[in-house]
């Protein structure tokens, strides 16, 4: 069983090489897991290419086991490469192959290393916790099948373009935090930590967002369901039923965030803490939405109700880094955002089957979709497709934990 390992040298803060080079490598060279190739990606799209390049080497029977040392997205690059590549050599003809992925979180947020290994958790020095991964390799060889998100991006039909999807393991939004995401890269330069997220926050934080989104069924329920923060369970969506189980969410929105495999995106910012608190039982969207006419103050959206609706977003995103408390904020009488309110919950968390998103064609920002970071825009009459897909057997993605 070949294992190969694949860094980025230029996610995160640069340290990449070096951190395998005096770390991962040695580490392995120390066990009885040998690396046979140790490879730097060169430049955007790179990553999928040489993965590619060692699958139609490695026999059809056998398990490619990669250390990867990058953030989510070269692992969302590697995973969408291979879904439309061709594969030639031992893997002509073969069916799809299974590959196994050791983390080492070299990138800027790396949400889901810190899912998969909570940072608070972490008994361990930081050294000794970017290493858990490669530990688990090494020592017990437990993995985890990745759930993918397969996201469509259609073109109105009079365009009759072929549609394109697109696999994420971690994300896949729209609304503010899509335009977080697609800000955010332009302060990458003069910000490259985290911090930049804040900043692209601030810069849109009074934008709503015109759309129609529709909730699919799980699929071996049958049903959308809603999370229900006094008894602490999912319940069946109240507007759906068996004989119409799609559930209609009407606009305008502030935020809507879908995860797979993740219950945070950065190390403290749980935003779909269910995922990892009350675990699905198969591939599911959880999903975060914050409406504002769910608000009982707010009747109409004018510049003044998005200007007084900015600290209650604010509020909920700030929650999120508190243990992923805010699912639990409700309204009071005076909208005001807190514990104590007896109104409706801010936030409607959603699992479900999966999602579909029909931005009004006026609203040009509703047009954004961040696919774990990536960011693609709907054309007008257009719709983004979001389904969770389970693993065949014997192929996908598992990853050591
Ligand atoms: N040698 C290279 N030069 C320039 N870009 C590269 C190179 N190698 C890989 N890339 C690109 O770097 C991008 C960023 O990588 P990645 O997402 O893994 O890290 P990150 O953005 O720092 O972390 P995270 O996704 O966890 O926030 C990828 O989209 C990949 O295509």
């Amino acid at each position: 069983m070949p294992t190969i390992a694949i860094y980025n040298p230029v996610c995160g803060d640069q340290t990449a090489k070096s951190f395998f080079e005096e770390h991962v490598l040695p580490l392995c060279s120390s066990s009885s897991k040998p690396i046979s190739s140790v490879l730097s990606t060169e430049r955007i799209g790179h990553s999928g290419e040489l993965v590619r390049q060692e699958l139609e080497k490695t026999p059809v029977n056998e398990i490619l086991t990669i250390i990867l040392g990058s953030g989510d997205g070269t692992l969302g690059e590697i995973i969408n490469y291979l879904s439309s590549a061709e594969l030639k050599g031992t893997r002509a003809g073969a069916p799809p192959p299974e590959i196994h992925l050791v983390l080492v979180p070299c990138g800027t947020a790396n949400a889901l290393y810190s899912s998969l290994f909570p940072p608070g958790d972490a008994k361990a020095s930081p050294l000794d916790y970017k290493l858990r991964s490669t530990m688990s390799f090494i020592e017990n060889s437990r993995v985890v099948p990745l759930t993918l998100a397969i996201t469509t991006i259609s073109t109105p039909p009079t365009a009759k373009l072929r549609p394109k999807a697109t696999a994420a393991t971690v994300v896949a939004s729209t609304c503010l935090h899509a335009l977080i995401l697609h800000d955010s890269e332009s302060l990458r330069a003069t910000i490259p930590g985290i911090d930049r997220f804040k900043v692209a926050a601030k810069q849109n934080s009074t934008k709503w967002y015109n759309s129609h989104a529709k909730l699919l069924p799980i699929a071996s329920l049958g049903v959308v369901q809603l999370y229900d923060p006094e008894s602490k369970i999912f319940r069946d969506h109240p507007d759906a039923d068996e004989d119409d189980p799609i559930v209609d969410l009407h606009g305008p929105f502030v935020y809507f965030v879908s995860t797979v495999n993740v219950d945070r995106l950065e190390p403290a910012f749980r935003i779909t803490p269910l995922a990892k608190d009350i675990t699905p039982s198969e591939a599911t969207c959880d999903i975060v939405v914050i409406r504002p006419f769910e608000d009982p103050t707010v009747e109409m959206d004018t510049p003044e109700a998005r200007e007084a609706f900015v600290p209650k977003v604010l509020a909920v995103l700030q929650e999120a880094y508190n243990n992923g408390n805010h699912i639990n904020l409700r309204y009071n009488r005076e909208g005001g955002v807190s514990m104590e309110g007896d109104g409706p919950f801010v936030v409607e968390y959603i699992r479900c089957g999966g999602w579909e998103w029909n931005p009004d064609d006026i609203d040009d920002d509703a047009h954004l979709v961040c696919l774990d970071g990536a960011i693609s825009t709907i054309e007008k009459g257009g719709r983004a497709v979001c389904v969770a897909a389970t693993p065949q057997t014997n192929a996908g993605f598992m990853v050591h934990v």
